[in-house]
Order: structure tokens, then sequence, then C-alpha cells
């Protein structure tokens, strides 16, 4: 009787996957990946690969291996990083190795702490063995740069399906043709989050480390699960790559207007830089990462991370409405019964966010490129209120403040901040600097000179001690 049982059973799974055959192409396949130059060097050799699921297969996936996630009542997605809910630069190394030395900022004021070949290797071969030792794993491939000539392709190696859903709205994604020749990639990022870092191992401060080796083209991650650690990886890696090709990277918002004239909005993290560049009467080329080349600017990613804490919908109706079906919710808090998300819930922390692709702001242009900018904008978000609302800067003056980045970290958007805290932040992003400052506002003078582009720098932080 049992066995009947157990072959009916069996029966019945046979004919449920075969009904579900020609819509689950689960590319559970392995091959692409153990052919990969950078997967055999570092042993990766996973039992089953998810290779660019569609949204729907990564939605069901997130439901099955993520206890804490959910869908929400707007079709969005809502995940939880645990205990890093922000960026967590102290731990962030770059391997110090004779090929690339020379070119990065080490040293007192530099986000750049070194660690050697050696460290590197251990903690890669550690990410690379629990992400074997794993039932399956999920990889996004895609490309950062929208300009062609710039496009890098970047892969990204994760154990957590919302992560492979962020890259997937973060990164440009390929279409079916591009990503059947993709081949290998310039950039591999080995996302093993969940599991820790061993404090033990040489250059460790703690059991969280984001190491880049620009030798290896790879970026590993353990012991943070907050995705932003992916977007800013890649952030990285282009700060060091296009200037060496003489493209000028910037951490600013971009948008354009009815005449073509384009407006960078310089600004740290949480300063504004989504909020403003996203502007109904001005379609946005991007949110956050873009280049500066010969040919004008151009977006370094295919999606938006929005801070959303208090968001509503009459204030920001463009980021409000593109959060539906596709789009992640990080550490946002939601009804448990109705699914009704809560944008002013702080419970987790200050700086939930909202990932998307940029076409979900319906006034996108795409591809995410424009003409040489007109108007730059320094975002200060002054915690003293010193700074007046709006000033019109002198070409040094823009110099002075683009260098020296007087700002505000705001709560949440790196561990340890709760309120917000002044701050110098060269060029508005020092974070992410790979080369000395002094490169990057060469650069900008150059640039600014060459196309007559003009400065302004705006409060979006207190003025007049209010
Ligand atoms: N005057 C303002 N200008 C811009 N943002 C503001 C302003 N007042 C409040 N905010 C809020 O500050 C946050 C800015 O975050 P965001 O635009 O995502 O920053 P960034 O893109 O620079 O990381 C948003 O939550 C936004 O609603
Ligand atoms: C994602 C981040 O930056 P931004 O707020 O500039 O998007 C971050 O700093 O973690």
């Amino acid at each position: 009787m049992k066995v009947v049982k157990l072959l009916k059973a069996k029966q019945i799974r046979r004919h449920f996957y075969k009904m579900r055959e020609p819509c689950d192409v689960s590319q559970g396949n392995a091959d692409f990946l153990l052919a990969c130059r950078h997967a055999q060097e570092a042993g990766l050799k996973p039992r089953i690969v998810y290779r660019n699921l569609a949204l729907s297969q990564l939605y069901e996936m997130a439901l099955k291996f993520e206890p804490d996630t959910a869908v929400v009542s707007s079709g969005a997605i809502a995940a939880i990083s645990y205990e890093k809910t922000g960026r967590s630069p102290k731990d962030k190394r770059v391997v110090r190795e004779p090929s690339t030395e020379g070119d990065i900022w080490w040293g007192n004021g530099s986000p750049n702490y070194p660690m050697d070949e050696r460290a590197f290797m251990l903690n890669r071969s550690r990410a690379v063995d629990y992400l074997n030792f794993l039932p399956s794993i999920f990889v996004f491939d895609g490309y950062a740069n929208w300009e062609p000539s710039a496009r890098t392709k970047i892969r990204v190696v994760c154990a957590r399906p919302y992560h492979a859903l962020f890259m997937h709205n973060m990164l440009i994604r390929p279409t079916p043709e591009e990503l059947q020749s993709f081949g290998e990639p310039e950039f591999v990022i080995y996302n093993a989050g969940p599991f820790p870092a061993n404090r033990y191992t040489s250059f460790m401060t703690s059991s969280t480390s984001v190491d880049l080796s620009l030798a290896h083209r790879e970026l590993v991650i353990l012991g943070t699960q907050y995705a932003g650690e992916m977007k800013k990886g890649v952030f990285t890696i282009m700060h060091y790559l296009m200037p060496k090709r003489g493209i000028l990277s910037l951490h600013s918002g971009c948008n354009v207007g009815a005449s073509e004239d384009v407006t960078l909005f310089f600004g740290l993290s949480g300063t504004g830089k989504t909020t403003l560049s996203t502007d109904p009467r001005r379609p946005l080329i991007g949110d956050d990462e873009h280049c500066w080349g010969d040919g004008g600017v151009f977006n370094i990613e295919g999606g938006c991370y929005a801070k959303c804490i208090n968001l509503q919908a009459s204030k920001e109706p463009e980021i409000y409405q593109a959060i539906r079906f596709g789009t992640v919710l990080e550490n946002v808090g939601f009804d448990r019964r109705t699914r009704v998300v809560d944008f002013d819930d702080n419970k987790l922390t200050e700086n939930t966010r909202a990932s998307y692709p940029i076409d979900y702001i319906s006034n996108a242009r795409i591809p995410c490129i424009g003409p040489h900018p007109k108007n730059i904008i320094l975002l200060c978000c002054d915690a003293f209120g010193v700074l007046p609302p709006v000033s019109k800067l002198s070409l040094e003056q823009a110099m002075y403040h683009f260098i020296s980045g007087y700002t505000a970290k705001v709560a949440g958007t790196e561990v340890g901040i709760l309120e917000p805290e002044a701050t110098f932040s060269a060029c508005f992003g020092s974070a992410f600097l790979v080369w000395h400052p002094m490169k990057y506002a060469s650069m900008l003078a150059d640039k600014m000179v060459e196309h007559g582009t003009t400065a302004w720098l705006i409060n979006t932080g207190w003025t007049g001690g209010g």
C-alpha cells in the first residue's frame, strides 16, 4: 500500500515538473560558470546555479529560501539585511599589490585600508567554500556604463535571491542575445554576506569584510548583507577604471531639461541626489553614479536606490509609484496582515531603501546618456546651518567645495551613524574614491572650463540655525 502511494506521489511530481518545464527555464546548469576563468581560479563549483532568472522566478526563490522576505501590497518584495543595514566603510579593504599600488590613494583620510594578497585569497576562498556548500546559488550577469565604448561586464555571484534581484535592478540588464554571448566577465562580485569573515585573518578588524582586488578584478563580501555594498563596489571599481581611461567618474545624480541642458547633482549618500534628480519636468539620466567623458555624461547603473524613510506619494510621486512588482524594499516595515508598507517605520533602520530599474521612473532617458553638463549642483547637507540655501560658485569656489566636501553623513547610511554628523567627504563620496581626490578634482575643473559649466551650492540640510 505504502509503495503504491509512493509511486503515485512520484508520478504526480513528474507530471508537475513536466507541466512546469515550458515556463520554468530553471537554468540550474553550472557549465557556463565552470568555464569561467574567475570561477576556475577561485574554485567555485556550485551544485545548482540560477543565472539571470526572471523577476517572478527570483520572487519565488526569495520566498522559498528567505524566511523573512515577503511580497507587499504594491507588488514590491520586502527583504531584510539583518545586522548590517548600512555600509561598513571601516571594513572595506583594497589589496596592496605591485601592479596597482602606485595608483591608489592610501594613508591619512583615505578610505582604502590595505590588505595583502594572501588575506584576500583566504577571504575569497572562505566566500567560495560557503557558496559551494549551499544547495544552490544565484548569478546575475549585467553591465556597468551605458556608453557602449565604456560598457563593462559584471558578474554577481550570491547566496540570496534578494541580492540577485537587487543587482538585476541596479546593473544594466542584458538582452537574451547579449546574455547568450556574455562570455568572460570583466569583474566578479562574490557575495557571501550571510557568512562571516574570520576575525583572526590578518587585516580583519571584525567579522565583516568587503575586499577589493583590482588585479583579480574581484570583490569579496563577507559578514554583511546590506545590498548597497554591491552597487558601491561596482562604483568603486569604476572610480578606478574610468579615470585611468580619462573618463571622470562622479558620485552624482543627473537629469536633463527641455533644451538638453544636463544637470549633475553631487552629494554624499542620503543627501538628496535621488530625490532631486527624479523630477517630473526633467528626464532622469540616473540617480547616483555617472561618468563624464569626451562625448558627454552617462549613467553607470541600470537602476535607482532611493532612501524611502518617510516617503509620501504627494511629495515624491515618481519614486512612490516606482515601488511595485520587481522593486526591492530593503529593511522597510509593513503590516504583517495587510502587507501595506509603513514608510515611517524606522524600527530596523533610518536607512530604508527601495531599489528599482530606472525605467520604472516614467520620464527616464533611455539609454541613460546625455550631453556635457550645463550646471553642476553641490548638495551640501549642512548639519550646522552655516551655509546659505543657494550660492552660485566661481570655478575656484567649486573646486574648494568639491575637494573639501563639507556636508553631513545622514543617519543609517553607514554603520554607527545614528543622527546627522558633520563631515568632510572629498568629492562628496570619499568612501568610494580609489585615486587621490585631486585626480577627480582636476579632471572636473578641466571639463567645467572646456564646456562652460556653472556650479551651484545648495544646502539640503538646515539653514540659519534652524
Ligand atoms: N529638501 C530636500 N531635498 C532632498 N531630499 C530631501 C529634502 N528634504 C528631505 N529629503 C529626504 O532626504 C532623503 C534624500 O535621500 P536620497 O535622495 O535617496 O539621497 P541620495 O540619493 O543622495 O542617497 C529622502 O528621504 C528625501 O525624502
Ligand atoms: C547606497 C549608498 O549610497 P547612496 O545613498 O548615495 O545611494 C550607500 O552609501 O550605501
